[in-house]
């Protein structure tokens, strides 16, 4: 009987495949690391055969742990890694060259260009986005200019570009299918998010042939049929899509003004904008949050590059902690009266200010400091960066005259485990944060959407009503404070900008 979905999740650092049963509860899972390459500074590659490997890996395991045979799964759902750019030969289904990385940062320089020749406008305008090398486009250009005779071999047919989903796709089905989905397709910025196909104009700007080009589908749809040598069976692929959307999603943000963050190694922030494509006056993205249907619902979307990643340079880099949950403990019992500001622009500061060049500073130090401070500061930094991508987010709805964020934002990912920082986050918002029972939101998203399609279950109304509340976090701390605290950091993000200018 076909009652199962069996999600795979390929993150940055790690890929997960999760087997859900038709109520969306877990019953098995497996997870595999793999490696991370930096073979330059700035520089970050993947492998992307680990990617494929780890995937059929984890499918494998997880389909065993849970006493399952392919026959009881009615589809596949994929949640993966955005932006991460994949070139691979059509005839042999070989990468030509390591995967790069969202977080590369080695076309740097061709965006600083294009945006001094004042290419900026084009490319918010149609694909939603700023021009940075965190999108695809600059790294598609890299692998065929320096990659010997990738070029000629893309202009005439020869090499497929994709996505994590597509090159994962392009695998299961045995090389019969290349597409991606509306979200993965969106993180491009080769993307006309307002008709929903490849643009002319922006494939001329980038210098990238359309022969690479996967056609692009609904995220929760049909994208062929995974090949019986995988899983012992022939297993329908229904859901695509990227992992930040797919925990919009399994947040249920599927009305306009709710929004998710997702708390792990950096933070994402979503805001469902419904049909309106706001086009941000505040460095936000405008992205697809889904499509169905052929209809495509819009999102606000803010990153924030160092979450938990601060949490771990405590305790990888200055060993003042030995857990990420010992930060938690450290901060509560921190002096009240001393106000240190952690600004962890340790890979430059993401949204809003999108300074690649701004560096971490820690300030207010005295004699008296000691590492439980600096545990707070690190945790509050946090809050304080979520605060800046919510007022970005308001006044860019203001502008737009669309109905502001609703009050209440939906948490997950490894760090909003941490009660302390979500009530900070409470705090320093002045709005309540809700944390669902089910923190595996990226998983649950990409199941929902491949089990409606399967037909296992109702639609979005539905699996909405399922969403249930683990526990509310509401502001409590007192006005004066909250400003005082928010003035101070504002000022060390002054600082921290400044100490490059
Ligand atoms: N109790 C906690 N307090 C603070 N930070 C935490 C806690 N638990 C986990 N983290 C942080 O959350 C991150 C892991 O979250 P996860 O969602 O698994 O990240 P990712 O998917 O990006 O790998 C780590 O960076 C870790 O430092
Ligand atoms: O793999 P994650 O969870 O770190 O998410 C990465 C994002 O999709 C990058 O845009």
């Amino acid at each position: 009987m076909e009652t199962h979905i069996l999600v795979i999740d390929q993150g940055t650092t790690s890929t997960r495949s999760i087997v859900f049963d038709r109520n969306f509860t877990p019953v098995a899972s497996a997870q595999r690391e793999f490696p991370q390459s930096f073979p330059h500074p700035g520089w970050v590659e993947h492998d992307p055969r680990d990617l494929w490997e780890t995937s059929l890996a984890t499918m494998r395991d997880a389909l065993a742990r849970s006493g399952l045979t392919a026959a009881d799964i009615a589809a596949i759902g994929i949640a993966n890694q955005r932006e991460t750019t994949v070139l691979w030969d059509r005839e042999t289904g070989e990468p030509i060259a390591p995967a790069i990385v969202w977080q590369d940062r080695r076309t740097a320089d061709l965006c600083n260009r294009l945006t001094a020749e004042g290419c900026e406008g084009l490319v918010a305008e149609r694909s939603g986005l700023l021009i940075d090398p965190y999108f695809s486009a600059t790294k598609i250009g890299w692998l065929l200019d320096n990659v010997p005779g990738a070029r000629s071999r893309a202009e005439r047919g020869a090499l497929a570009f994709g996505t994590v989903d597509t090159f994962l796709l392009w695998q299961l089905t045995g090389g019969a299918v290349h597409a991606t989905d509306a979200t993965n397709a969106a993180r491009t910025m080769l993307f006309d998010i307002h008709s929903g196909v490849w643009d002319e104009d922006l494939l001329r700007l980038f210098q990238i042939p359309a022969t690479i080009l996967p056609e692009v589908r609904d995220t929760a749809g049909a994208f062929g049929t995974a090949a019986a040598t995988w899983l012992g069976r022939e297993v329908p692929v229904l859901a695509m899509v990227g992992d930040q959307q797919a925990s919009l999603v399994g947040q249920a943000c599927f009305s306009p003004g709710l929004a998710k963050a997702t708390y792990g190694t950096g933070a994402f922030m979503l805001l469902n904008t419904g049909d309106a494509r706001p086009r941000s006056r505040h460095r936000l993205l405008t992205t697809i949050a889904y499509q169905w249907d052929g209809k495509r619902t819009y999102a606000l979307e803010g990153s924030i590059f160092s979450a938990g990643s601060t949490v771990q340079w405590l305790r990888d880099s200055l060993g003042i902690i030995t857990t990420a949950a010992e930060s938690t403990r450290l901060a509560a019992e921190a002096a009240d009266d001393q106000p240190v500001y952690l600004v962890p622009a340790f890979a430059g500061l993401g949204a809003p200010h999108w300074r690649s060049d701004a560096r971490a500073t820690l300030s207010g130090l005295t004699r008296g400091t000691t590492r439980r401070e600096i545990a707070r500061a690190a945790l509050e930094s946090v809050g304080y960066q979520t605060l800046d991508l919510l007022e970005a987010m308001r006044a860019d709805m203001l502008d737009a005259g669309l109905e502001g964020a609703e009050a209440v934002i939906r948490v997950d990912g490894g760090m909003s485990d941490s009660d302390w920082t979500m009530q900070f986050i409470a705090d320093v918002l002045g709005n309540p944060v809700d944390r669902p029972v089910v923190r595996e939101t990226t998983a649950l998203g990409a199941a929902f959407l491949a089990g409606w399609r399967a037909g296992l279950y109702g639609g979005p109304e539905e699996f909405a009503r399922n969403w249930h509340l683990d526990r509310r976090f509401s502001p409590e701390m007192a006005d004066d404070r909250r400003s005082s605290k928010i003035k101070g950091w504002r000022h060390a993000v002054a600082q921290a900008l400044h100490a490059q200018d």
